[in-house]
């Protein structure tokens, strides 16, 4: 006889209180070059273990357990990757997702929640004053040169949402730049478009590098500052703030989007890139959880729902605010108008 589904068990306290093993796992996978040493055929754990150049007890229990998670599969002794670890864990996919690890572990983000409950307690951050807010923090470096690859489909689902009119030349202004994935995608659709980019100076240096292997070098400026205070120009046809908004209060929200508003033209659009949960604040999982990730590493950042957004642009002197999701990543993107 099953136990009825409601039956009291311990089993989610010990997966979610071992849960950083999990991590472990992955990233020892990813530093070891295991998914590679798989490829395309199955292998034993003694293959694995000779191309990894590591002894095999090791191997066959990471390999056992990262089956277990869910990245190989196993059958007859020999492990194959699954449909999703080929896309996303082969160095050479262009998927790859590996070098993401050394930003979302790193020792900055991953000390931030040793002792949430201080955090929790204190109404601040147990580390830092200002957490990775902090101007010129050496994070937002790591994450350009290590995420730019996981933000191309999201770059291009929302360079999809905008018309750029090709009779004239056009200016899209897009605030953290970082890796320079957003502009990047709207410029390389539109060749009369010019993208200004702006970001702290050494992280500048990245979307730099990757604005030129594009191509679209001549075609690219930068703005070096805090975008609160630093001038942001004007006459812009469109402004990309992907992924910032989440780091500040609604007020300095609000704030910011009056400055975009003021260097837009007039029917031009801002275009919001967020993980936007439902009104409830626990759906869906991956885009209302995101808030978790703001409280550990921001002193006043959040996950803001669509109603929210909504509230921020009218404030801001913005018109007609829809929302579209960005299947396949669990972010969606906010158009409104100037
Ligand atoms: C989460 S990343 C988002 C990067 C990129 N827009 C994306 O969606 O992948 C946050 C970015 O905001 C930049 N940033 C944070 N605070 C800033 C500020 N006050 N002024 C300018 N850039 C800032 C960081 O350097 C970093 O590149």
């Amino acid at each position: 006889m099953s136990a009825p589904d409601n039956a009291p068990s311990p089993q989610l306290f010990f997966e979610t209180i071992n849960a950083f093993q999990k991590s472990a796992a992955l990233k020892a996978a990813v530093d070891l070059n295991l998914f590679a040493a798989i490829g395309d055929a199955p292998a034993t754990a003694t293959e694995i273990a000779e191309r990894c150049q590591c002894p095999l007890r090791g191997i066959r229990i990471l390999a056992d357990n990262l089956t277990i998670l869910g990245f190989l599969t196993k059958a007859d002794g020999h492990y194959s990757l699954t449909p999703s670890s080929a896309v996303f864990l082969l160095p050479q996919s262009p998927a790859y997702m590996g070098g993401a690890v050394k930003f979302l572990l790193a020792p900055g983000l991953t000390e931030a929640f040793s002792d949430l409950a201080s955090t929790i307690r204190l109404g601040r951050l147990h580390t830092t004053e200002h957490g990775t807010t902090a101007p010129d923090h050496p994070a937002w470096v790591e994450f350009a040169r290590a995420m730019g690859p996981m933000m191309v489909p999201t770059s291009q689902g929302a360079a999809a949402l905008l018309t750029l009119d090709d009779s004239r030349d056009t200016r899209v202004l897009d605030i953290s730049s970082s890796h320079g994935a957003y502009g990047i995608a709207v410029v390389l659709k539109n060749p009369r478009t010019h993208l200004v980019a702006l970001d702290w100076e050494a992280v500048l240096a990245v979307t730099e590098e990757n604005a030129r292997a594009a191509g679209i070098a001549n075609r690219f400026s930068k703005i070096v500052g805090d975008a609160f205070t630093v001038d942001l120009g004007s006459g812009y046809d469109v402004v990309l703030v992907p992924n910032f908004l989440h780091h500040f209060n609604l007020e300095d929200c609000t704030r910011f989007l009056k400055r975009v508003h003021a260097a837009l033209r007039p029917g031009g659009k801002v275009l919001i890139v967020e993980f936007v949960p439902n009104d409830d604040r626990v759906t869906p999982p991956p885009a209302a959880g995101f808030s978790l990730v703001m409280l550990g590493t921001t002193p006043e950042g959040d996950a803001y729902t669509f109603a929210e957004y909504e509230r921020m642009l009218a404030e801001a002197g913005f018109k007609e605010a829809t929302l579209h999701p960005l299947p396949p990543t669990m972010q969606s993107a906010v158009v409104a108008v100037a």
